[in-house]
Order: structure tokens, then C-alpha cells, then sequence
């Protein structure tokens, strides 16, 4: 165990992925004493024994200041902020264990970019229903932030968003370092949203990619996602100056144009021809995109938002669009030419 400032705050992260553990190790870079929650007992040993965690950040060596546990209560035991970082999925199941242990008063942070499917919840909202907690202890993090970049320490800056700025302010200076720079704001809605939008923009990418389609039709493709990404966001309250920073168009760029997206993965071998079945055997890792499809269209119809790009994507998941099909200039309502 590393000397730690005396002041150093005392952090949890629930969630050992790649996402997880980068988190971290952003923490920890920064100062904080972090513990973190692996479900299996073998990566916690190999984070606290080794600084590694092979499986999802190979190379990578963790600072010491950071430590893994596989029980919940030691994890969260004087844990001044809780970070949460499982499949959107996953998570209503995770804090039902951990309601009655998350230490009173403290933040509480989604890391997360899925909603739930059969709720339509975004993350922050199942916190709030599952830990039955005041929205003003809850905040969320989004951004360009593909994890293994941000491992190696590449500069990048995020935001954080919590309805009660103080919660956003002080989880922001936990989670800065030399390398992260955190943002803040109040437009939960908007922040959640980026995150989950861009995902489904990416996979949309992946698809013309794996297709063999080239820059133009790619721009096209992200260039009206955010059309549909800011209009989805600004119908459920969300801010456009939201989707114009690093939770929208910010977050759109980086996972759009990675080969390190999960997203832009699934979509590019299905655009290679591999069935939705075939994709999901090959992910090894979590592709929110892909649950988060039926539920965010459901949430468009409800506000009669047009989704036209998404709605390929569905298409194309559900094996109804053959993924050549799938291009910019068929995204439109209408024959007749529109407005940009
Ligand atoms: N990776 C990235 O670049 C970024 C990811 N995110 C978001 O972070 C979230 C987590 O993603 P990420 O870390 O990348 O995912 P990974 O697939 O890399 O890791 C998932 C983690 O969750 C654990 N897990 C899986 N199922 C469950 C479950 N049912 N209950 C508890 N834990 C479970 C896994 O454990 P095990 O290994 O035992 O299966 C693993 O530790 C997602 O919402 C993603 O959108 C946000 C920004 C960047
Ligand atoms: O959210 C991310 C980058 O900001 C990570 O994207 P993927 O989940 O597609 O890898």
C-alpha cells in the first residue's frame, strides 16, 4: 500500500470491466484511495496483487493506490463516493444488493451509457428508484472516453452532470487529474442521453464500414445522428448546448470513428454480413447499443421524435434491412426534399 495524502477521499467503484477499472485508475491517479468491487475473486486478487486486470486492460499497470475486493461490504465500507460501472442491464439486480450497505449522504455516480430495457429508465433513474435515494446524491459521467486510451493516460476531458451542482462539483475534482478534465453541468437528461444516443449512431457507422461504404456516407450517418440524438435528448428536456459538447457530438466523434468502440464493432460485423446472434457470440465485452435500440425507439414513438437512423439499426439487428440497404439518404420521413 502506497503513502496516501491524509486527505486523500476514501472511493468505490462497483463494476471491474474495462470501463471499471479505468475509472479507477483515473481515481486513483488522481489522489483518492480507490477500492473496487470485481465480481469474481480471481480479478480482484489480480488487481491488488498484481496492478493488473489482463482481461480487459492487457498491458496495463494500475497504480497501488488502488485495490480490488470481491465483497460488497468491504468495497463500500467508508466509501465517500460510490461509482458504478455493470451493463445498464445489470444494474437494477446490483443495487438491490447493495441498497441497505451504500454509506448515507455520499454521491452516488453512473458511469454507465445504456437504458433499461422494459422501464426505458437511464441509469440515473434506477439508481434513484432501486437506492430510493434524493436525485440531489446522484450524478453521471459521459464523454469521449474509450477506456483503453484514457488507461494510457491520453488526454481527454468528460462531464459531469448531477441536478444539485454542488454533488456535480464534487465529484469532478475527485475524478480530475493531469490526464482527465472533468466539466460540469446540471442537464442529467442530456448528459445520460449523449451517452446512450452515440452508441446507436456508432453502430449505425460500423454497419456502412463493415458494408465497405466510405467517409462521405459515414459523415452523413453521424452527421444526422445528431440531428436525431439532439432532437431525442431536447423532447425528454434535454439541452442542445448538451448535445454540441463532449456528452454529444463530443462522445458521437470518438465512438463513431474508433476501431476501440464495442459499438462500432457489433456494427461493422454486421455490416460484414455476421447475423445479430453471431455478433453478440463474438463481443466479448459490453455493447449497450445493442440493448438500448427497442427501448430508446419505444421512447421516441411516445414523443413522436423521428428516428429514422436508428430505426435502420433495429432494422438491420432484427434481420428485416440488409445492411447495404442502410444509408443517410433513406433516413428521411418523406420523398420530397427537406430542411437540413
Ligand atoms: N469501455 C469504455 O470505453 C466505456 C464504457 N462505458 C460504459 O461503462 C459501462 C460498463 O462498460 P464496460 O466496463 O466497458 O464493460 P465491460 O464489458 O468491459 O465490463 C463489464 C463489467 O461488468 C461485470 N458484469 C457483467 N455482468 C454483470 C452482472 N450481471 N452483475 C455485475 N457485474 C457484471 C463484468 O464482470 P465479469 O468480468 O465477471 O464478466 C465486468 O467487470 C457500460 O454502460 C458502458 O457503456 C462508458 C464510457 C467508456
Ligand atoms: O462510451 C464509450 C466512449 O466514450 C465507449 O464506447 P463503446 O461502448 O462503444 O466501446
Amino acid at each position: 500500500m502506497p503513502n496516501l495524502d491524509a486527505d486523500a477521499p476514501r472511493v468505490a467503484v462497483l463494476g471491474a470491466g474495462s470501463w471499471g477499472t479505468t475509472f479507477a485508475k483515473i481515481l486513483a491517479d488522481g489522489g483518492a484511495d480507490v477500492v473496487m468491487w470485481a465480481r469474481r475473486r480471481e480479478v480482484a486478487q489480480e488487481i491488488t496483487e498484481t496492478h493488473r486486470n489482463s482481461g480487459y486492460l492487457p498491458g496495463i499497470n494500475l497504480p497501488g493506490n488502488l485495490r480490488g475486493h470481491d465483497s460488497l461490504e468491504h468495497v463500500l465500507a467508508g466509501a465517500e463516493q460510490v461509482y458504478l460501472s455493470v451493463p445498464s442491464q445489470s444494474l437494477r439486480a446490483n443495487l438491490a444488493s447493495i441498497r441497505d450497505i451504500v454509506p448515507a449522504d455520499v454521491p452516488v455516480v453512473s458511469l454507465m451509457k445504456g437504458v433499461e430495457k422494459g422501464s426505458g429508465l437511464r441509469m440515473s433513474e434506477v439508481i434513484r428508484d432501486e437506492l430510493r435515494i434524493d436525485e440531489e446524491r446522484i450524478a453521471v459521467v459521459s464523454g469521449p472516453n474509450l477506456a483503453l486510451e484514457i488507461a494510457k493516460r491520453q488526454p481527454t476531458a468528460a462531464v459531469v452532470s448531477s441536478a444539485h451542482r454542488d454533488t456535480a462539483v464534487a465529484v469532478a475534482q475527485v475524478a480530475s487529474n493531469e490526464y482527465f478534465r472533468c466539466f460540469v453541468n446540471t442537464d442529467v437528461v442530456g448528459t445520460e442521453f449523449g451517452g446512450v444516443l452515440k452508441n446507436l449512431i456508432a453502430v449505425a457507422v460500423g454497419i456502412a464500414d463493415g458494408v465497405g461504404y466510405g467517409e462521405n456516407t459515414k459523415a452523413s450517418i453521424i452527421t444526422r445522428g445528431l440531428v436525431e440524438i439532439t432532437d431525442f435528448a431536447v423532447a425528454f428536456g434535454g439541452r442542445s448546448e448538451t448535445m454540441t459538447g463532449l456528452a454529444g457530438l463530443g462522445d458521437l466523434i470518438a465512438t463513431c470513428e474508433s476501431p476501440l468502440s464495442r459499438n462500432n464493432t457489433a456494427g461493422r460485423l454486421l455490416g460484414q454480413g455476421y447475423a445479430f446472434a453471431q455478433v453478440i457470440a463474438q463481443m466479448n465485452q459490453t455493447a449497450e447499443g445493442l440493448s438500448s435500440v427497442g427501448p430508446i425507439l419505444e421512447l421516441a414513438s411516445t414523443k413522436g421524435v423521428s428516428m429514422p437512423i436508428v430505426a435502420q439499426v433495429a432494422r438491420v439487428l432484427e434481420g428485416t434491412l440488409d445492411p447495404r440497404e442502410l444509408a443517410p439518404h433513406l433516413a428521411t420521413d418523406s420523398d420530397e426534399p427537406q430542411g437540413e
